[in-house]
């Protein structure tokens, strides 16, 4: 068994539970308060740049050309083309990227940030590559999964071009460049770090959970 499939067997409850949250169903069928999208945006926004730094530390640990050129080439995805859609859904909102980044961190965003970027600053490879593939991975999971149930409803929703985004195939391509990797990195490890990167996996997973729960809350 491939080394993914084990992890996504470990979290496909939690994943499950992403498909029925509300936040997403609302997506879905468009019925989204904008309010709770523009929250999302601009908190995700601060997300991205965060994340994008652990993938620079990959590049600083990575040994040879080959990785580097994985972890380098997915900083230019976060920072320019998966942050094209958020800039161009702000705009609509009023926002322009540098009022953005001056917002506050919602504790969520800076939970799950600073989990990861300490990871990465004490970590490895493996370690950078595991806390960073739910991301990548669950958003494609849901991007297709909307994709192949609401794909022919999505003329008059709003949320359209966040759903064609992740479930495109250039973004599951990218996706599952991200999983043969970590199957790459991850071959012949002991069953003591297949147990880290385990929980590593895990744990961001679940971040991620909180994140849609950050995103939909009530807030006064
Ligand atoms: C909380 C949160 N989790 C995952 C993603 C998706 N994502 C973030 S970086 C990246 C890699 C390439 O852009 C992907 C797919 C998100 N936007 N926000």
């Amino acid at each position: 068994m491939k080394f993914t499939d084990y992890l996504f067997e470990e979290v496909k409850p939690v994943w499950e539970e992403y498909l029925i949250h509300p936040f997403i169903k609302e997506i879905a069928d468009g019925t989204l308060d904008k309010e709770k999208f523009k929250y999302y945006l601009i908190q995700d926004y601060l997300y991205l740049k965060e994340y994008a730094k652990v993938f620079c530390v990959g590049v600083v640990k990575a040994q040879t050309m080959k990785d580097m050129k994985f972890f380098y080439k997915s900083i230019k995805g976060t920072m320019e083309d998966e942050t094209a859609v958020h800039i161009k859904y702000l705009k609509d909102f009023g926002m322009e990227p540098e009022e953005v980044e001056k917002c506050e961190y919602d504790l969520t965003t800076s939970s799950y940030t600073s989990y990861m970027q300490a990871l990465a600053l004490t970590g490895d490879i493996r370690e950078i590559a595991i806390a960073t593939l739910p991301c990548t991975w669950s958003y494609n999971y849901i991007g297709k999964y909307l994709l192949e149930n609401h794909g022919n409803e999505l003329e008059n929703n709003f949320y359209r071009h966040w759903i064609e985004l992740y479930g495109s195939e250039g973004f599951t391509d990218f996706s599952d460049a991200w999983i043969e990797y970590t199957d790459r990195i991850c071959e012949n490890i002991c069953e003591s770090e297949r147990k880290k990167l385990r929980d590593i996996f895990i744990k961001a997973s679940i971040y991620e959970m909180e994140f849609w729960h950050m995103a939909y809350k009530e807030r006064t």
